[in-house]
């Protein structure tokens, strides 16, 4: 572990706490609980349209000259970008590119090797650790297995950031946690179940809801449709758009999915592996919209979105054999 990262350890322990509590989960039976699409008839809430990213948004997350290097192996090299207010990005690029050592340096869980990210004006590594705390309390997780404790309710898994973070009456815990479950398209009687007894595509609902009762201004989603069927995948992808236009967020969405990159995002990073690079290639192979995705100028981008190996089986003499 390289010194610079030192803020890691404690940090990271942090965001996956959460994650530990999942050992021991039952596996869902389809045959004793409603299926994920009867649930799915429930009516979301109606929401009104808020486009309030206009490329004028300020900047709400600034990377400077961003490197992370472990264990004196470079994992992100010289990145300059900034994230807007109200913009949704999709993170994309192959495994082991650096998709979530970037995730977490964007919401101050790694610290750079060199250079510096800052979130609404503030550096990361200038803050005291109040202001770290203070200022993570506006950012959301949605965790790519949900991660919620097993031992607790759903109402309790949503309720307890609220519980954690704020001094609320209990009916005001209450009327928060229904409608962010009805936000999410799930009925109340879902309160009262147990983590092990809902859907994988459920319990994602469930994370969502958790992670935007405290109303963050920054929500990261790790991987949010992955195990999950093509139709509860465009769920979850429908309700990642419907908080955008509720609330006035900006969301990092770290995705293999290439239906949600185009689908949620206004703005897609592609990364790529830095040790596959030239020296003076861009570690971002391609920063824009969607939309021109599948006519990037950099054919390794045209090539990863159309799922094409090219020449990547060369490189893995996978056809050496003959
Ligand atoms: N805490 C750490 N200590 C050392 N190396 C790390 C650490 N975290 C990540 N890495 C290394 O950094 C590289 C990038 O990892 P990262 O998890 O960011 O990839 P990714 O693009 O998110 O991959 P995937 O799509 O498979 O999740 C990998 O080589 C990984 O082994």
């Amino acid at each position: 572990m390289n010194s610079n990262n030192e803020a890691e350890f404690d940090d990271e322990e942090e965001l996956h706490h959460h994650d530990e509590m999942e050992h021991g989960e039952i596996e869902h039976d389809d045959k004793s609980n409603p299926t994920e699409h009867e649930q799915d008839e429930v009516a979301y809430a109606e929401v009104e349209p808020d486009d309030t990213f206009t490329h004028d948004s300020p900047v709400l997350i600034d990377v400077d000259d961003l490197s992370v290097v472990f264990q004196g192996q470079t994992i992100l090299q010289d990145i300059d970008l900034s994230i807007l207010r109200g913009q949704t990005i999709a993170v994309i690029g192959e495994s082991g590119c650096g998709k979530t050592v970037f995730m977490k340096t964007l919401v101050g869980l790694i610290a750079p090797t060199h250079g510096s990210v800052s979130f609404d004006g503030r550096r990361f590594d200038q803050m005291s650790m109040t202001e770290l705390t203070q200022t993570r309390k506006r950012f959301g997780f949605v965790f790519q297995n949900a991660a919620l404790f097993d031992s607790m309710s759903i109402f309790e898994n949503v309720a307890f950031p609220l519980r954690q973070n704020e001094v609320v009456p209990e009916t005001e815990v209450h009327e928060r946690v229904m409608q962010h479950l009805f936000e999410v398209g799930l009925p109340s009687e879902v309160a009262r179940k147990y983590p092990a007894e809902l859907s994988g595509g459920m319990r994602k609902r469930v994370g969502l809801a958790r992670a935007l009762i405290l109303r963050p201004e920054l929500v990261v989603y790790d991987e949010p449709t992955t195990g999950l069927d093509p139709i509860m995948s465009d769920v979850i992808n429908e309700l990642i758009l419907e908080t955008r236009r509720r609330y006035p967020v900006t969301s990092i969405v770290v995705t293999h999915d290439m239906h949600t990159a185009r689908k949620v995002a206004d703005r897609v990073l592609m990364f790529y592996p830095r040790r596959r690079l030239g020296v003076d290639e861009s570690q971002v192979l391609f920063d824009g919209s969607p939309s021109d995705l599948e006519h990037a100028d950099d054919r390794r981008v045209r090539q990863f979105v159309r799922g094409e190996a090219g020449e990547r089986l060369k490189e893995m003499s996978l056809h050496s054999e003959g």
